[in-house]
């Protein structure tokens, strides 16, 4: 076997179909690229069809095969009805990455009950349907990767982590009931642990070049996190690379939990 042949028989997605939420900004965008340019046909899901169309036209430009489906993932209804539009697309899913997410940051003391909603219904909520429409079927066919973008704030409060770090928590805690219940039928299921990585989500700290420099400083590596950080982990994480790792959560964060 040529070594050629033998990263691809461990790191290539030929064939493979991969939904990705959130997969036209920040993150999920990185991770985007790097599953089509790892083979995997990729449909990506959110909201903003400019940005959405912009990101389709930019992959098929590199090579790749990609489409999309506009949704607001804030209602279970709607989750519901995006999953069936992807698998119309390409076909039903291999791999589900569900990157989309919200951070509202209110102090705890002004937490409302919109925010609350909203944060679970974006986070946690269409992850799980997500995987509920998606997962059975993988499992039955024998393969399937299922990846939850979740956050340091899952195992550590931070300020203001409010309702966002509930949601985190629980999607880690959902990664390990989708891993006890499918990994025996091939689909594994785990999660991708960020640092900070200043994005359209954060736009506030990471505009404040005190935070931004005091977070890089936690860092082991000495600085924050990039979206490309996440294109290695998550060809790993959807490969058949990682067939024995499930119910795991992958720190990518440059050492910043662990420091
Ligand atoms: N940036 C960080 O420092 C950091 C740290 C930890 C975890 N994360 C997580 O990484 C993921 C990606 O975030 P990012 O930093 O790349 O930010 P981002 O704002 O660039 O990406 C978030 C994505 O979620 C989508 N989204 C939000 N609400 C939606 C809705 N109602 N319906 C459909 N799509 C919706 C957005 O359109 C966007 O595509 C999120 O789940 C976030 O919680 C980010
Ligand atoms: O979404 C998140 O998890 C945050 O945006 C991250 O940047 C950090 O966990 C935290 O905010 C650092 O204080």
């Amino acid at each position: 076997m040529t070594s050629e042949s033998y990263l691809s028989s461990l790191f290539s997605l030929d064939g493979l179909v991969a939904v990705v939420t959130g997969g036209s900004s920040g993150i999920g965008r990185a991770i985007t690229g790097a599953l089509t340019h790892a083979g995997a046909s990729v449909v990506i899901v959110a909201r903003r069809e400019a940005e959405l169309t912009a990101t389709v036209d930019e992959l098929t430009a590199d090579g790749g095969r990609a489409a999309w489906v506009s949704a607001d993932l804030g209602t279970r209804e709607a989750a519901r009805a995006a999953a069936e539009e992807a698998a119309g697309i390409f076909g039903e899913p291999d791999i589900l990455v569900n990157c989309a997410g919200v951070n509202l940051r209110p102090p705890m003391s002004e937490l409302d009950d919109a925010v609350w909603d909203t944060t679970m219904a974006v986070n946690l909520e269409a992850p799980f349907v997500l995987g509920q429409r998606f997962g059975p079927g993988m499992a039955e066919r024998g393969f399937g990767r299922i990846i939850h973008v979740t956050s340091q704030q899952a195992h550590r409060a931070f300020v203001r982590s409010g309702a966002y770090g509930v949601s985190k928590g629980a999607l880690e805690s959902l990664a390990r009931s989708q891993a006890e219940a499918w990994s025996p039928y091939g689909v594994t299921c785990n999660t991708l642990v960020p640092g900070f990585v200043p994005t359209p989500l954060n736009t506030r700290l990471s505009s404040d070049p005190e935070q931004v420099a005091a977070l890089a400083a936690r860092t082991m590596v000495g600085r924050n996190g990039l979206a490309g950080d996440f294109a290695g982990a998550a060809v790993f994480l959807a490969s058949r690379a990682s067939a024995y790792v499930t119910g795991q959560s992958l720190f990518v964060d440059g050492g910043l939990s662990v420091h």
